[in-house]
């Protein structure tokens, strides 16, 4: 399977002066930990890091510590998360079908979510990794005046990995660029596309580094897996 991972952020919610995932969480950084699933999960084959060049030195300086035994591939990133995965579906081998894409910032997901998407993606043609939501939920105007509470029992928050069949995918980025969508995950411009996308159970641990309190949560995650 395929890999590709959004790498090309710059944290302003991290607030760091550098890209977040250069951050150390117990003694390697956020992006080391998301390689070495990766790594691990033996369903994947091929690795894409899109990221902003002027980090390359840094990216290949860890990827050489961790000592990656798998084909990994720099690929420049764009101004968006959206637009960096456009990069990255262009810049996949010719023979790839199918596609994993997976937030560097995810560094918690384990090799079996990464090999549990991996397999169910051979059945469908998007799926995402996902949890229920098991707070209530506000849907709140300007005012801050609360206007309705959705049925927590349709509610699902979004993770990464994220599935697709690459010629669709490809298809449905091209269709954003036309419409001028912008999005913050790939399934959105599935669904914008009206094209059915799977859950597979993610995990609840697989949160996504984005302020600094997330790191001080992973550190415990870690620290006690
Ligand atoms: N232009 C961008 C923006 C984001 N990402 C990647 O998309 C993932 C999810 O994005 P997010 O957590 O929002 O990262 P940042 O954009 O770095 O953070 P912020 O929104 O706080 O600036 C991260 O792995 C990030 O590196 C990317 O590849 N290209
Ligand atoms: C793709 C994602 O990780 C799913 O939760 C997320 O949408 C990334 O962007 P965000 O803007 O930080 O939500």
């Amino acid at each position: 399977m395929y890999l590709l991972i959004p790498a090309a952020g710059s944290g302003k919610r991290m607030g760091a002066d550098q890209n977040k995932l250069f951050l150390q969480v117990r003694s390697q950084s956020i992006i080391a930990w998301t390689l070495l699933a990766a790594q691990a999960a033996s369903s994947i084959s091929w690795i894409g890091i899109i990221s902003q060049p002027h980090d390359w030195e840094d990216f290949k300086a860890i990827m050489a510590d961790l000592k990656l035994t798998k084909p990994i591939e720099l690929i420049a990133g764009g101004s968006t998360r959206q637009e960096s995965v456009y990069n990255g579906l262009q810049a996949l081998p010719a023979d790839a079908q199918q596609v994993l894409i997976h937030d560097g910032a995810r560094c918690l997901a384990t090799p079996d979510l990464l090999n549990a998407c991996a397999e169910a993606i051979r059945h469908y043609r998007g799926l995402i990794a996902a949890v229920p939501v098991k707070d209530t939920i506000k849907i709140v105007d300007e005012s801050g005046i609360i206007q309705s509470t959705p049925d927590r029992s349709q509610l699902w928050a979004a993770q990464t990995p994220q599935g697709f069949d690459v010629e669709l995918l490809k298809q449905c980025h091209a269709e954003g660029v036309r419409q001028g969508w912008e999005v913050t995950d790939d399934a959105a411009l599935f669904e914008k596309c009206g094209i059915e996308v799977h859950i597979v159970l993610g995990e609840e641990t697989n949160l996504k580094i984005t302020t600094p309190q997330d790191l001080a949560i992973a550190e415990f995650i870690l620290t006690n897996r």
